[in-house]
């Protein structure tokens, strides 16, 4: 096992490169069981939940071949869909969220597919019936088998019809999205997820054949198409990571750039660290974060307590609250963030008060963040990573805090972070990985 020791207070900077975006990784990756023909993938992330999946495909006997870290050609000619029944899979597969859109693309191609429990971070409720329904709505027959575990997916033929989804979720989106392209007739999915992630996933599926319309919106309509060939889609850069660089620089007094950062793709992200105070220039793609001694939250227009809070895409991401969090700590001023989505992803911030933050805990959903403007550090302490976003919003912190902190369970920032501590120690952070 190991940890990372992190002595903090050092000024970063440097240039920095987003890896391939995670969450469009899982959705792209699971898309190469819909066609026998090679499927090109570049910009990678070298991360463990997309590596993982990776091996699934492999064992699935799905050819692999990893060309470097960063491209990987697949074809799955000869697909073994028993493995999807195995406990090996059930195992493996519950180490991640994004094991759960192979269904998607295993109903398209074999009309038959496996669900067991997936994993991914524990960060509350984080249930499947978007999907199930999606796909019952399809014409999927769906059996829970108590004994397995599994939930057993089969169906005669897949035929498109109309469905308004209950939430727009985004995993249980691509999954029927990637289900209905090769269903008889039209699907028309409404209150659809709409993320970067989907539509480079819908744009690949085009690529790929299939017809889907109204790709950037929420409502998607698929015409379904007989067959899908082969194609080469690059992954956008992670704009969680961006969004995790531009909170590192603030928290550091860093003067950080982050090259080829895919601004056109970040929605509302950058606007979100500017309500915090912090400035940033962009510069063809890149975003430039200048020094800055302290940082002024943005108050509302009546002068009221500004709130960040998460919302489907194009709102903000929940993914980037738990960096948003750590940012306020040294801000002038006082936010309220509000994590609709889930409802055990704040619990972190007992750990950045230990550390001196000035936070107060309302409810499961909410805490107010009050900015210590830079009047005292904080100080490093022994913590545990919960979630890949809250280990990455601790890192911050210690980045930042004064004297030596341990951040233990790192597996789960390593989840979704490539090399995390080599590409923080190329800005001048203190930070080794140590093993225990
Ligand atoms: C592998 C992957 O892509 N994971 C992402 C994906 O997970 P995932 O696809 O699992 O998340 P969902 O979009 O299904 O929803 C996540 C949670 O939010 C709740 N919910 C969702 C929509 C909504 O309008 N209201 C609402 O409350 C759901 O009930 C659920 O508990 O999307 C989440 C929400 O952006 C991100 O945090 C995850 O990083
Ligand atoms: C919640 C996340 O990931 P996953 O859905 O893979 O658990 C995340 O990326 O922040």
């Amino acid at each position: 096992m190991n940890v990372f020791e992190v002595r903090g207070g050092k000024k970063l900077q440097g240039e920095i490169v987003p890896q391939g975006a995670k969450n469009e990784a899982l959705q792209i990756i699971s898309a190469v069981l819909l066609t026998p023909e090679e499927v090109t993938i570049n910009n990678i992330p070298d991360i463990l939940d997309v590596n993982l999946l990776i091996e699934l495909l492999s064992e699935m006997n799905v050819k692999v071949n990893r060309t470097s870290r960063s491209t990987c050609i697949f074809k799955a000619d000869d697909v073994n869909i028993d493995y999807l029944h195995s406990p090996e899979f059930k195992k493996k597969s519950g180490r991640l969220r994004g094991s759960v859109m192979l269904a998607g693309a295993m109903l398209a191609r074999y009309k038959k597919a496996f669900i067991p429990k997936p994993g991914g971070d524990k960060i509350g409720r984080r249930r499947l019936d978007t999907h199930v329904i999606g796909f019952q709505k399809l014409g999927t027959q769906l059996d829970y088998n108590q004994e397995d575990g599994f939930f057993h997916l089969t169906a005669e033929e897949l035929k498109g019809t109309y469905m308004l989804l209950d939430e727009p979720s985004v995993t249980g989106t691509a999954n029927i999205v990637m289900a209905a392209t090769m269903a008889t007739g039209t699907t028309t999915i409404y209150n659809a997820a709409c993320e970067p992630y989907l539509q480079q996933l819908c744009k690949m599926l085009n690529r790929m054949g299939a017809k889907i319309s109204g790709i950037g919106s929420n409502l998607l309509v698929i015409e379904g198409v007989d067959y899908l060939g082969g194609t080469t889609h690059a992954m956008l850069p992670d704009m969680i990571e961006v969004g995790s660089f531009i909170g590192l620089a603030a928290m550091t007094k860093g003067d950080i750039t982050i090259k080829n950062a895919g601004i056109n793709d970040l929605g509302i992200i950058p606007e979100k660290f500017r309500q915090l105070g912090i400035a940033m220039d962009f510069k063809g793609d890149d975003i430039h974060i200048p020094s800055q001694d302290s940082y002024t939250i943005q108050k509302y227009l009546d002068g009221g307590v500004l709130t960040i809070y998460d919302h489907p895409w194009p709102g903000f991401t929940p993914d980037l609250l738990s960096i948003v969090l750590v940012t306020a700590i040294q801000a002038h001023g006082s936010v309220l963030i509000h994590q609709k989505m889930f409802e055990s992803r704040l619990f972190f911030v007992d750990k950045l008060i230990e550390m001196g933050a000035q936070i107060i805990l309302c409810d499961p959903h909410r805490a107010v963040v009050i900015g210590l403007e830079r009047e005292h550090q904080l100080r490093g302490i022994t913590m545990s990573s919960p979630d890949i976003r809250a280990g990455v919003a601790l890192l911050i912190a210690a980045l930042s805090a004064e004297g030596k902190s341990t951040i233990q369970n790192i597996e789960q920032i390593d989840r979704g972070y490539q090399n995390i501590d080599t590409r923080l120690q190329a800005l001048g952070a203190d930070i080794k990985r140590v093993a225990i």
